[in-house]
């Protein structure tokens, strides 16, 4: 089974709202979606999660949070802040391993891909770990819609390349209704800046829908990576 994960060039940029339309979309090909999030921050323990949030749009899907902290802010800092320890990267690695025997697996990082998500290792880490024990690993790169985006987005697609890592596309987290003349030219240029497939365009919005609407909506804005 393949495990994807979902990182994106900043925080707040839609990666749980893609990650439940990339949930959704894999329940329509009658795959079955585990979806993880290694860290969850801002956070108290009776708060919904990102988890919390996929499940309230894409249904009821199978998966876990790796730990949770308080304080709103990178993993690292929010646990050296509370005196908590993260787990390790071998443990997040067996997690996701473990998933991905029966599972198409989808881990959702925390702000952009470079933000440590354990002691001083990140996405990037996590990822070289799951694909050097021979799991097909690919990522998706969730990107804001206007200007500003083609660099953020270059930024994030060579840094995921430079560790040897696979990008399977970038996916605009909240494309606005009324696009302006930059998100317009974005749909052609940010194919040919990051030389990865626009994977599709989620509308502003829809993280506000009901689950059932969104559910049956989500296939439509987004081509699954092959
Ligand atoms: N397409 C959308 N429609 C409606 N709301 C959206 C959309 N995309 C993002 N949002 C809203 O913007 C906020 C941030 O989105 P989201 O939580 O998906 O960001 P994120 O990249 O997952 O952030 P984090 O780094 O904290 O995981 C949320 O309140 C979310 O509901
Ligand atoms: C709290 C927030 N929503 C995310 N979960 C964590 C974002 C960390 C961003 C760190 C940074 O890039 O400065
Ligand atoms: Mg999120």
């Amino acid at each position: 089974m393949t495990v994807w994960f979902v990182t994106g060039t900043d925080t707040e940029v839609g990666k749980t709202v893609a990650t439940a339309a990339l949930a959704v979309a894999l329940l329509a090909e009658g795959r079955s979606p585990y979806v993880i999030k290694p860290a969850q921050t801002g956070v108290e323990s009776v708060d919904a999660g990102d988890l919390d949030e996929v499940r309230r749009l894409a249904g009821n899907v199978a998966g876990h949070e790796g730990v949770r902290l308080k304080a709103p802010l990178a993993p690292d800092t929010a646990a050296r802040l509370e005196g908590a320890t993260l787990p390790g990267l071998a443990d997040q690695r067996d997690a996701i391993l473990t998933a991905a025997e029966s599972h198409d697996v989808l881990v959702e990082g925390a702000g952009g891909v470079l933000v440590p998500v354990g002691e001083a290792w990140n996405l990037l880490d996590l990822a070289q770990t799951v694909a050097h024990a021979g799991t097909e690993v690919g990522f998706v790169v969730v990107a804001r819609a206007g200007l500003g985006t083609l660099n953020h987005s270059v930024l994030t697609v060579q840094a995921i390349q430079h560790r040897s890592l696979t990008v399977l596309g970038v996916l605009i987290g909240s494309w606005p209704e009324q696009p302006d003349l930059a998100a317009e030219q974005n749909l052609l240029d940010l194919p040919l800046i990051t030389g990865v497939p626009l994977l599709g365009r989620i509308p502003a919005g829809v993280g506000a829908l009901d689950g059932p609407t969104f559910a049956a909506a989500a296939p439509e804005w987004l081509t699954l990576p092959d």
